[in-house]
């Protein structure tokens, strides 16, 4: 392992990899704890999150409704809820999987905002966007949905009293794959230091159908090139970032594309820059 490999992994937090069913139990265990703890630290009894039908909001969706029917039972207190929620940009090109993701999660309340409107309303008062090329548009557009989802979140959530949940993990966060304030914007992230095939393993153990276990990850951003595998455009796999992240060998230009995207994002996981 190369010294960077060792740093960046450590800033990240990844975990050891699991060598057992009993290590995913106990990581599982680990992590529902977490998100018990917090909301008892918060005095909150509400937890709010967006469910795209990807693998990642299902896992921490279905960790987020164990935990909350945990307390219930060990707090004596119904009032502790989780609420998924569908947050469609007009009609999600593969809202059949999303909906096989809310099967899974069995949330307490699933509610349905569509950010198509606010989306809009927003662009159409925007005129720099007048002067961008249609893909251009899209692709800046694509963060602006991201943004619409975590303000959606956040009113259900201040709303409630609640607190809001972000999926971002270790193979994300190297990449900086993430909207700075939109998705990258959360009050608990509950996957925080696992590799993506560790949020697989998780998954899967939890009882997730294959068709969630297996989905392709997608940030599902632009209108004109829906569901756009993230691998696509990492330029490099899962696996190899997850290795990367393990201290395993990688292809050097794998390393390279890694190291280097990692560098240019740093600054969407540090806090904003001060003088
Ligand atoms: N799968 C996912 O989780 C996911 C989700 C959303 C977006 N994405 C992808 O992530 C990317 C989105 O990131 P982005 O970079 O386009 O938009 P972004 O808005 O997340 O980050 C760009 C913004 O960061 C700020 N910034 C840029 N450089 C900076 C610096 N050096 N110091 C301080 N601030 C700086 C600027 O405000 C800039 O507009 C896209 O590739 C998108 O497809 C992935
Ligand atoms: N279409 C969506 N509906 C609800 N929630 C969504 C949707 N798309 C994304 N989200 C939320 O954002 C995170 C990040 O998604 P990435 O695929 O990693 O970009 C996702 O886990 C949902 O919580
Ligand atoms: O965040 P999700 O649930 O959309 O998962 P993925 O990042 O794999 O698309
Ligand atoms: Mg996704």
């Amino acid at each position: 392992m190369s010294n960077r490999q060792a740093e960046i992994a450590t800033a990240l937090g990844v975990i050891a990899p699991f060598t057992s069913d009993a290590d995913v139990d106990a990581e599982i265990a680990r992590r529902i704890a977490f998100i018990q703890d917090t909301l008892l630290a918060a005095r909150s009894k509400v937890l709010v999150l967006g469910i795209s039908g990807g693998v990642d909001s299902s896992t921490a969706g279905r960790l987020a409704q164990l935990a909350v029917e945990q307390l219930r039972s060990q707090q004596q207190d119904d009032s502790y809820r989780f609420v998924a929620v569908r947050l469609p940009h007009n009609v999600q090109h593969d809202e059949a999987d999303a909906q096989a993701a809310l099967g899974f999660i069995a949330a307490d309340e699933a509610l349905t905002i569509d950010i198509a409107p606010a989306v809009s309303g927003l662009a159409g008062q925007v005129g720099e966007l007048g002067g961008l090329t249609s893909a251009r548009r899209d692709f800046v557009l694509g963060n602006t949905k991201a943004r619409m989802r975590m303000l959606a979140q956040y009113t259900v959530a201040n709303a409630r009293d609640g607190l809001v949940i972000g999926t971002d993990h270790a193979a994300e966060a190297v990449m900086g794959f993430f909207t700075k304030f939109g998705d990258g914007a959360c009050d608990l992230a509950p996957l925080s230091g696992l590799v993506k095939g560790q949020v697989r393993r998780i998954a899967e153990r939890l009882g997730a159908p294959a068709s969630v276990v297996g989905k392709v990850p997608t940030a599902d951003l632009e209108d004109e090139r829906p569901g756009i595998p993230d691998e696509h455009v990492h330029g490099v796999t899962y696996d190899d970032i997850d290795a990367f992240l393990q201290g395993q060998p990688v292809e050097e230009s794998v390393y390279r594309i890694i190291v280097q995207t990692y560098d240019k994002t740093q600054h969407k996981r540090d806090l904003p820059l001060v003088p």
